[in-house]
């Protein structure tokens, strides 16, 4: 099971002071949507640059245009880039087929698919490498989490490996450990406390001895 680590609200140089804080328990940083929208996919690039043990995942939630931005977010240095399973098939392929050329790795992001175990089927049919269930902060704040989900695509996915975001903290990270996820991603549960690092270590802690 590997730890990502999610930064949302940040800016380029505030990202570097977290990466630094936590770097040793962490696998994955992502670049979140929000800063790739502030700060464009140089924040990528410099994350990259500054932690190449790192692997980096660009969080582009692509609809459309894939085999571009696939290849655009590639050149920026990222490991893995981000589609949406609501895309279009033809969309999730086009980025595979990029991706693969690139040597890079594509996480499906599940958000607001409706026919879940129909979907994850079908897209771990086409060559992804992560399918990820994800509660996003709207659904967050009505009470949603990914669990029942996770149960759900792990059922049918035969490929891909699997992944959970969405809320998940240090209280609520024994439950997702049990459900065995392969990829388990974290944002404000480590960016939004005091002792950021503290946090991450235990979580890293958890998750080793959960496997
Ligand atoms: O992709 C995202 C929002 O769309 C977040 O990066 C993901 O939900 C993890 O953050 P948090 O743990 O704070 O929910």
């Amino acid at each position: 099971m590997e730890l990502q680590l999610a930064l949302d609200l940040v800016n380029i140089p505030e990202a570097k002071e977290l990466v630094k804080e936590v770097e040793e328990y962490v696998d994955i940083v992502e670049i979140g949507t929000p800063v790739i929208i502030n700060e464009g996919l140089r924040a990528v690039k410099e994350i990259k640059q500054e932690f190449p043990h790192l692997k980096v995942l660009a969080d582009l939630k692509i609809m459309d245009a894939a085999a571009y931005e696939v290849m655009k977010a590639s050149e920026a240095g990222a490991d893995i880039i981000t589609i949406l399973g609501v895309a279009e098939d033809l969309s999730i392929k086009g980025a595979v087929e990029e991706a693969k050329k690139q040597g890079k790795k594509i996480l499906v992001d599940m958000i607001g698919v409706k026919n879940l175990e129909e979907r994850a089927k079908e897209v771990d049919e086409f060559g992804v490498d992560y399918i990820c269930v994800h509660t996003g902060y709207d659904l967050q704040a009505v009470g949603k989490n990914s669990l029942e989900d996770l149960a759900t695509i792990k059922r049918v996915v035969k490929n891909a490996k699997t992944a959970i975001a969405g809320g998940i903290k240090l209280n609520t990270l024994p439950e997702v450990i049990k459900a065995k996820p392969d990829l388990i991603i974290v944002g404000g549960g480590i960016t939004g406390q005091e002792d950021k690092r503290a946090v991450a270590a235990e979580m890293k802690k958890m998750i080793q001895q959960g496997e």
